[in-house]
């Protein structure tokens, strides 16, 4: 079987070219198998890319545990790109994910700019604000200069499995730094549910961070830092809360491809 590898600031991600719809989609075990680092091509996530009418194309992603995932923005990008390099776009997208439609572009640099679903609001819980920008997303504000030593492992494993999000399907859990300068970016790292470990960086989570942050005085379009690079999210707030138009935008980048024996 063929397969691209492809990542986004460091979100990684076998990609497969399903428009004949031939890749066993039920075969858990295989989509784990092919995302383990050492016995497989090693990923955070699985996405076939698949024909749809109406619909340039459709993108069906599995988190690295085997499972279908919700929306996945990096993946989302990585996915443009690739239908890009596939023939199948040329520099816009239409395409139908977990959460919905999608748009997209991709600029003369490789910048891939993904319209993310409109978010209605945000909620204060114990564990911090949580949203969903297409996946579930906890946003923890550290104090300054706390994020690089903080234990993102044990304590975003500890929310996504605790009690309260346990019982409703999980959630992932980003930590952030606030800028000191204006104009400097906030810094994420992510604890991604479904991968059970802390990714380079998250989209649906830089999105949740960018939208959360808006509340403590982030002006559109948010500059944000993570561990495998810079990603900005622009967006509307709306007079009740809401946020419209919100774009995450960045870079998606083809790794390799090779063929691997089912
Ligand atoms: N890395 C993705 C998020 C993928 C889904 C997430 N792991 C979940 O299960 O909610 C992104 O870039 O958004």
């Amino acid at each position: 079987m063929r397969f691209h590898k492809y990542q986004g600031t460091g979100n990684d991600f076998v990609m497969i070219d399903d428009r004949a719809r031939t890749f066993p989609a039920d075969d858990y075990a295989l989509v784990r198998r092919l995302c383990e680092r050492r016995r497989g091509i090693g990923a955070d996530g699985l996405i076939l890319l698949r024909t749809l009418p109406g619909y340039d194309f459709e993108m069906v992603y599995y988190n690295a545990d085997g499972y279908l995932g919700s929306m996945c923005g990096n993946g989302g990008r990585c996915t443009v790109a690739f239908a890009q390099q596939l023939g199948v776009i040329q520099d816009k997208a239409h395409f139908l994910a977990a959460d919905g439609p999608h748009e997209a572009t991709v600029d003369a640099d490789g910048t891939v700019r993904l319209r993310m679903m409109d978010v209605a609001g945000q909620q204060e819980v114990p564990d911090g604000i949580f949203l969903n920008t297409g996946s579930p997303h906890i946003v923890r504000f550290l104090p300054a200069s706390s994020l690089a030593e903080h234990n993102v492992y044990a304590e975003g494993r500890a929310i996504r499995f605790g009690e309260f999000f346990n019982a409703r399907g999980g959630t992932n859990v980003n930590f952030v730094e606030e800028p000191q300068v204006s104009g400097q970016p906030w810094q994420v790292r992510t604890y991604e549910r479904g991968v059970e470990d802390e990714t380079h960086s998250c989209g649906t989570g830089v999105t949740a961070v960018a939208l959360a942050a808006a509340r403590r005085g982030a002006a559109s379009p948010v500059p944000l830092r993570t561990i495998g690079g810079d990603l900005s999210v622009s967006f509307r707030q709306q007079p009740d809360g809401s946020f419209t138009e919100v774009y995450l935008n960045g870079p998606a980048e083809f790794v390799f491809a090779g063929d691997i024996q089912l």
